[in-house]
């Protein structure tokens, strides 16, 4: 199984190019963990951030929360520490369910790819960059927020030139959609060979492969040995 990493900086751009992704029949696993009312994630936030941080429906609100933590980096953190755990495994299960699946390309769409150490799981590493100017605008225009906050949320992440340098496959978003959607067809290409040795042997096929190897092998020795 071939898994593709998703990467970039906020509002760079990576739920568009994700969506493309599915659009072309490729499935997304992504990091949001804290969303489902109830679930493990939902509950440590609750416990932590109190339940003024709900909805009136019980779901967390998430600009609050966001606001909570941009603006102070420890709280970040903690939240960060607190959730790390369950986007690790919540991640690991849905690989899980596309790989029995059968599927031989997914993409994991993580914005702290890097960050999380999750980068060492996946090739190859896409990160959807943007210049920082047009990222503030983006990210501005999309959440109605001012430049103060926008600065904040944007510091909080590894910067995106460093993402750049460690990426596999680098789609520069600044341009128009029209450009995005071309880059994003040579991309398509690149993820779509067919597989390595490794990554079949580490498909559901591969292991079935081994599992009637296995078990012909063992036919063929009780046969001989009776
Ligand atoms: C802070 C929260 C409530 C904001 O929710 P909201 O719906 O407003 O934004 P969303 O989840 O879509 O995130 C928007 C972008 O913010 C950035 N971002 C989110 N969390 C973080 C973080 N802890 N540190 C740095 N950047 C972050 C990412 O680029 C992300 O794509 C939410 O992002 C959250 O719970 N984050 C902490 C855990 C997490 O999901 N980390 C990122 C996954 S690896
Ligand atoms: N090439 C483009 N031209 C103009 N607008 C774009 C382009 N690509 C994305 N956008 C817009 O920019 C905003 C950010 O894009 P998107 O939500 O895909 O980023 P993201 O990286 O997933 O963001 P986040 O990190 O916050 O989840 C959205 O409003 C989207 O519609």
């Amino acid at each position: 199984m071939r898994i593709v990493g998703l990467s970039g900086g906020i509002a760079s751009g990576k739920s568009t190019v994700s969506n493309l992704f599915k659009s072309h029949g490729i499935p997304v696993v992504d990091a949001d963990v804290i969303a489902r009312k109830g679930s493990g994630g939902w509950k440590k936030v609750v416990a932590a951030f109190g339940e003024e941080i709900l909805l009136e429906n019980g779901e967390v609100n998430r600009p609050m929360l966001g606001q909570i933590v941009f603006s102070d980096p420890d709280k970040r953190q903690f939240l960060d520490r607190l959730l790390a755990p369950h986007i690790s495994s919540g991640i690991f299960w849905e690989v899980v369910k596309l790989w029995l699946k059968g599927y031989k390309v997914i993409v994991l769409d993580v914005p702290l790819l890097f960050e999380a150490k999750i980068d060492k799981f996946t090739k190859p590493i896409i990160v959807v960059w943007i210049d920082p100017e047009t990222q503030k605008k983006r990210l501005m225009g999309r959440d109605k927020s001012n430049e103060e906050d926008a600065g904040n949320r944007i510091n909080a992440q590894m910067p995106l030139d460093v993402k750049r340098n460690k990426a596999d496959i680098v789609i520069d978003n600044t341009g128009s959609l029209d450009d995005l959607k071309e880059q994003f067809q040579k991309v398509l290409i690149e993820v779509s060979k067919p597989l390595t040795g490794t990554q079949f042997w580490h498909s559901r096929n591969g292991a079935l492969v081994i599992l009637a190897s296995l078990t012909s092998g063992l036919v063929l020795c009780i046969k001989a040995l009776s």
